[in-house]
């Protein structure tokens, strides 16, 4: 499939910061919309249904994926998580940018359906480091922690297939790594498809 909007896959395994990241990337970026994907999990403290997940039940994502309403969804750390193609697919028809925050079962399976999505996967600066941002942000029991933890060196061996690897060791200096990526993606696109005032726009010319 092919879009006039680029696509931006994010992975990383849990707490190595990827929503700050985005929420981050967001702010200083007006171009960019990021996805809300469906979920079987229970809010997290905070949490609300339609700002950072649709959370549905079981049966109720069971039907939808039986009805193809998702691009990509995967069963991660015992839940299930989709992209519903009524989130992205007009914002990516009419030409916007999208941010899809998912796990790299669901990245590799949107590469497969959109060649041009771009696919960057954010790596913790150490083992430690990870367990440190889980336990810190204070909204995961234990026994979640280390199962996160397990299913984080799966994850992080998937990090090959990625297009860019950025280590969010500095948070300033990765959102710093993110914009470039986000910024080379549209010059390049836009070069690709011939669209000049696309690459103007992207240059910030007039
Ligand atoms: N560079 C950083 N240095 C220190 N702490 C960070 C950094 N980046 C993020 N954090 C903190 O780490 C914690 C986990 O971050 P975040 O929730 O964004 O991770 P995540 O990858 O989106 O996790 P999940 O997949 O579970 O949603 C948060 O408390 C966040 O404030
Ligand atoms: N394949 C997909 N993975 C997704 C999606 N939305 C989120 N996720 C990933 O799930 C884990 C856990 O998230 P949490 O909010 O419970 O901590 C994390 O890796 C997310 O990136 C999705 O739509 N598809």
């Amino acid at each position: 499939m092919e879009y006039p909007g680029n696509l931006f896959v994010v992975a990383a395994p849990s707490g190595a910061g990827k929503s700050s990241l985005v929420k981050a990337l967001l702010e200083l970026d007006a171009r960019l919309a990021v996805s809300i994907s469906h979920t079987s999990r229970a809010p997290r403290g905070q949490e609300q249904h339609g700002r950072e997940y649709w959370f549905i039940t079981p049966e109720e994502f069971r039907a939808m994926a039986e009805r193809g309403d998702f691009f990509e969804w995967a069963e991660v750390h015992g839940n299930l998580y989709g992209t519903s193609r009524a989130g992205i697919e007009s914002r990516l028809q009419g030409g916007e940018d999208v941010v899809l925050e998912i796990d790299f079962q669901g990245a590799l399976q949107i590469k497969q359906l959109f060649a041009h999505a771009v696919l960057i996967f954010i790596l913790p600066p150490s083992w430690d480091e990870l367990r440190l941002r889980l336990a810190r942000r204070g909204d995961t029991e234990p026994e979640v922690i280390a199962k996160r933890m397990n299913n984080a060196r799966l994850e992080v061996a998937q990090a090959q297939h990625f297009d860019y690897i950025v280590v969010n060791a500095v948070f300033d200096t990765a959102v710093f790594d993110l914009k470039t990526i986000v910024h080379a993606q549209r010059l390049k696109y836009a070069a690709q498809r011939r669209n000049r005032s696309a690459v103007f726009q992207a240059l910030d010319l007039p």
